[in-house]
């Protein structure tokens, strides 16, 4: 996944200090890191690959250079113990597609020293994302522990035979993803009555009853991953092509998303 290629463009935004360089398709580490003050590392989520990418890197820069990884779970504390330059390591995870997606999850090593992290979130600032300070490394982050209990109830929905597929995926589009996309879910409680304390005098028993029901970590596999991709294929077909043009469709409606939460926030 390209975050930012190294481009002119990018060095005449960006301050020379905060020259941003990939690591995923770069023939070589030294050509990463040449002329970089933060790097981000993108290839694929391998442990033992990418603490080999970061050992080369901890060699090849000084103490000037942030080190920031895109990984979707890994923790800090897997990919940066032991590195010379540990104080300038982060993780700076992303969201897919992350030029439409601003968010991005900064999370600290125990030993990643506070300037990294301002520096990190100073950066992503400046070129445009969404940057959250997750506090302590926990397995998933934020943002895939959220996701994934929304993906586990969906699939034991599915599963159980509550709901289609297609229905499931309606309750998100038109249901919570609808508000979701301009507040979250502890703003839309808020909202949802009279305040939260409102909302949790008159709900709290019921989301403590409906929590009891929830199962275990379903398997992905099996009959259920059949009969999800069947609707999935139904829906779009699984050659490239068919996915490619229903990715470019995503990227027009959170385009058009973007340019709205643009002008919502203006006002
Ligand atoms: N795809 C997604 O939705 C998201 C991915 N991420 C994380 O970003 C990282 C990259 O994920 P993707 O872009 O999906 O992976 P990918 O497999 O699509 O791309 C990885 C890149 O690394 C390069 N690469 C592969 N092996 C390499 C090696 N040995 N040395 C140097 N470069 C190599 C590939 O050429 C490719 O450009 C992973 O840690 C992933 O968890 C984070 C958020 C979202
Ligand atoms: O979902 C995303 O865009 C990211 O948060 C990711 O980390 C990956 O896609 C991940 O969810 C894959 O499990």
């Amino acid at each position: 996944m390209k975050l930012l290629e190294q481009s002119g463009s990018l060095k005449g935004s960006l301050s020379a200090e905060e020259q941003l360089s990939l690591i995923s398709g770069c023939s070589s580490i030294q050509e990463a890191v040449e002329g970089a003050m933060h790097i981000q590392e993108c290839v694929p989520e391998n442990l033992e690959l990418k603490k080999k990418i970061f050992a080369q890197l901890d060699r090849a820069v000084d103490d000037t250079v942030v080190l920031s990884s895109s990984t979707s779970c890994l923790l800090p504390s897997q990919l940066f113990s032991g590195l010379v330059h540990v104080k300038q390591c982060i993780v700076a995870h992303p969201v897919n597609p992350p030029y439409y997606v601003p968010l991005v999850e900064l999370v600290p090593h125990p030993e990643t020293s506070p300037a990294t992290v301002d520096r990190t979130h100073t950066l992503m600032r400046t070129i445009g994302q969404s940057p959250v300070r997750v506090l302590k490394e926990v397995d998933g982050f934020a943002l895939n522990r959220l996701q994934y209990a929304v993906i586990s109830e969906a699939w034991r929905l599915v599963e159980e035979g509550i709901v289609s597929p297609a229905d499931l995926d309606l309750v998100m589009s038109d249901g919570l993803g609808m508000r979701y996309a301009f507040i979250g879910p502890l703003e839309t409680m808020h909202l949802n009555a009279e305040g939260m304390l409102s909302y949790c005098d008159r709900y709290r028993e019921g989301m403590k009853r409906v929590l009891k029901t929830f199962g275990p970590v379903p398997e992905f596999s099996g009959a259920t991953v059949e009969k999800v991709n069947q609707a999935m294929c139904v829906k779009v077909p699984g050659d490239p092509q068919h996915l490619a043009a229903r990715r470019k469709w995503r990227d027009e409606c959170l385009m058009s998303l973007a340019r709205l939460k643009s002008q919502m926030q203006s006002q």
